[in-house]
């Protein structure tokens, strides 16, 4: 599954931020007054920082760990990530989810069981920088800024320079 986007080319070339601005792009076509955003720890919460106060929108957004949900919890155990913080009402609430990297999936399977520890919504979407192929459950975003083929042997995640610049660090396993 290879879709040229913008950002990428080649064997694997990905400039964040320009795929930052095509989640921008996708993510504004996407709101509603109802919309609140919500990133997961770590690399999606700092996306779902920098696009609340780039869509103008007030407060906050929220924070969803995996932690508590993790199918691997009895291997990893509690990690010193970001706690799940949510500044609105998820009863009846209108949730995108944002993420860096989507992969197998397992992630959104645990932070929806994460959000659904603290209310019924009335909606979740999914928007994510990079799908990079290779699910294990069936989980989709709605919106992705680059979908890309990535070996099973790479791993890829988003990084923040001094000044709040993105980069992905791509890592062999
Ligand atoms: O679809 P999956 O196979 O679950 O993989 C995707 C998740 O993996 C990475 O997070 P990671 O657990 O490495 O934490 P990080 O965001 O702190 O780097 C990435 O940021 C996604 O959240
Ligand atoms: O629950 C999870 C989340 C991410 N990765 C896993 O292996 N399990």
């Amino acid at each position: 599954m290879t879709t040229p986007s913008p950002g990428v080319s080649g064997s694997l070339v990905l400039d964040a931020e320009a795929l930052y601005r095509e989640l921008l792009r996708g993510v504004r076509s996407m709101l509603t007054p109802t919309t609140r955003l919500a990133g997961i720890a770590s690399g999606g919460a700092w996306l779902a920082e920098r696009l609340q106060k780039d869509l103008g929108l007030e407060g906050p957004a929220g924070v969803l760990s995996s932690v508590m949900h993790r199918d691997d919890f009895a291997q990893r155990g509690l990690s010193a990530s970001a706690q799940t913080a949510l500044p609105f009402d998820v009863n009846g609430a209108d949730v995108l989810v944002l993420d860096d990297v989507l992969y197998t999936g397992r992630t959104i399977r645990a932070v929806l069981n994460e959000l659904f520890d603290y209310g019924r919504p009335a909606s979740v979407r999914l928007a994510v920088l990079v799908d990079r192929g290779g699910r294990e459950l069936p989980v989709q975003a709605d919106f992705a800024a680059a979908r890309v083929a990535l070996p099973a042997a790479q791993s890829l995640a988003l990084a923040r320079d001094d000044s709040g610049i993105f980069q992905f660090q791509v890592k062999e396993a």
